[in-house]
């Protein structure tokens, strides 16, 4: 049994993580960047800038000190963004002992080199042992005790299975699965897919859109996946159409309420102001379009996003270039491998 967990970042996913770990009884020092939001959960126990609404039980220990926060920890997690994964990672790692987890939940690619994050987190920290944590699993739901399961990655077994064990509760259920490219590529790719789903929404387009959205993202998703190492099969889990499902069709969604304002017209800045969390698809869709080039992988998709987001194309024309793209088959492994010819 762990007694006590360090967490790294205070926006809405750290701070749901801290108040779900306190309620199983563990001490949680959570790291906090803002003085106002530290001072606010030390005395009212909420966080109302991030999660406003969800009582932070009493043995969350807010600090602005990094060293603080991981001091005698048993594991620690990584809740910031990814764009500021490597930055928390190198000032971590002074206090990091040799074999200590760390586990990353932050969603996204590093924008510059293209890394999943638990590379840029081993570059970093390389006395630690890196797990990854994803899933559909929305803060403002898991802050509410509402059921929901997630899948937790590492290269050991042990580890993989020490974080499901300190996660694990009646209202959190964590799988463990050994593809790390996987689970990190499913949970980083969904959010470009979800932008979309969001302009389609804010187009006044309907379900079969969506629908069509979730299936051929999920296709190109796999595609890149597969072709950076990850198993197919991981696709079909928790970090790949389950997140994708949830992603594209809740309200919760930052991803997919950024996607609804810019299909009624509105333009990037002024989204992600309106916003004000954190937009991962934004940083990963630079990313993902970039490495799908390097691969020679096709992701249409992803392609006509990153037209609409930094070159701006009007997203209607984009839809209409989807739609009538090159003729194709639906998946090619189903024609290369039935006993019929085609
Ligand atoms: N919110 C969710 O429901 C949810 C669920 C699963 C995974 N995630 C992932 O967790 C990660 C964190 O997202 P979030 O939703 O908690 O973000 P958020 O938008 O709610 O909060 C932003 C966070 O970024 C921090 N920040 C701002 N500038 C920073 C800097 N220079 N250095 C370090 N930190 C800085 C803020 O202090 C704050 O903690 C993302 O990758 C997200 O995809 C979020
Ligand atoms: O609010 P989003 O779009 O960042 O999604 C949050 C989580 O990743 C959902 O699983």
């Amino acid at each position: 049994m762990v007694h006590r967990v360090a967490i790294i970042g205070a926006g809405s996913w750290g701070t749901a993580l801290s108040a779900m770990l306190a309620k199983k009884g563990i001490e949680v020092k959570l790291w906090v960047r803002e003085k106002e939001i530290c001072e606010q959960i030390e005395k009212a126990r909420e966080n109302i800038k991030y999660l406003p609404g969800v009582l932070i039980p009493s043995n969350v220990f807010p600090t602005q000190s990094v060293e603080e926060a991981l001091k005698g920890a048993e594991l620690t997690v990584l809740a910031v963004p990814s764009q500021y994964i490597r930055g928390m990672a190198r000032q971590i790692a002074p206090f990091v002992p040799s074999g200590h987890v760390v586990v990353n939940v932050a969603k996204g690619l590093e924008m510059d080199t293209f890394l999943r994050l638990s590379q840029v987190v081993e570059q970093e920290v390389p006395a630690a042992r890196i797990a990854v944590l994803s899933g559909p699993s929305h803060a403002e739901e898991v802050g509410r005790d509402i059921p929901t399961a997630v899948v937790c990655a590492s290269y050991r077994k042990e580890d993989a299975e020490f974080v499901q064990d300190v996660f694990m509760g009646p209202k959190f259920r964590v799988y463990t699965n050994p593809d790390v490219i996987g689970v990190e590529m499913g949970g980083a790719l969904k959010n470009i897919i979800a932008l979309a789903a969001g302009i389609s929404d804010g187009l006044g387009f309907g379900d079969n859109s969506k629908a069509a959205l979730i299936t051929r993202g999920i296709a190109e998703i796999s595609r890149l996946g597969q072709a950076m190492g990850a198993h197919p099969l991981t696709f079909a889990g928790l970090a790949g159409i389950g997140d994708l499902v949830v992603t594209c069709t809740s309200m919760h969604s930052r991803n997919r309420r950024a996607g609804i304002l810019i299909g009624q017209g509105r333009p990037l800045d002024e989204v992600l102001d309106s916003i004000g969390m954190v937009v991962e698809g934004v940083t990963t869709c630079k990313a993902a379009y970039q490495l799908a080039k390097k691969h020679g992988v096709s992701m249409p998709i992803t392609e006509q996003l990153y037209h609409v987001l930094f070159e701006g194309k009007d997203p209607k024309e984009a839809v209409t270039e989807l739609m009538l793209r090159s003729k194709t088959h639906e998946i090619e492994e189903v024609v290369s491998s039935m006993d019929i010819k085609w």
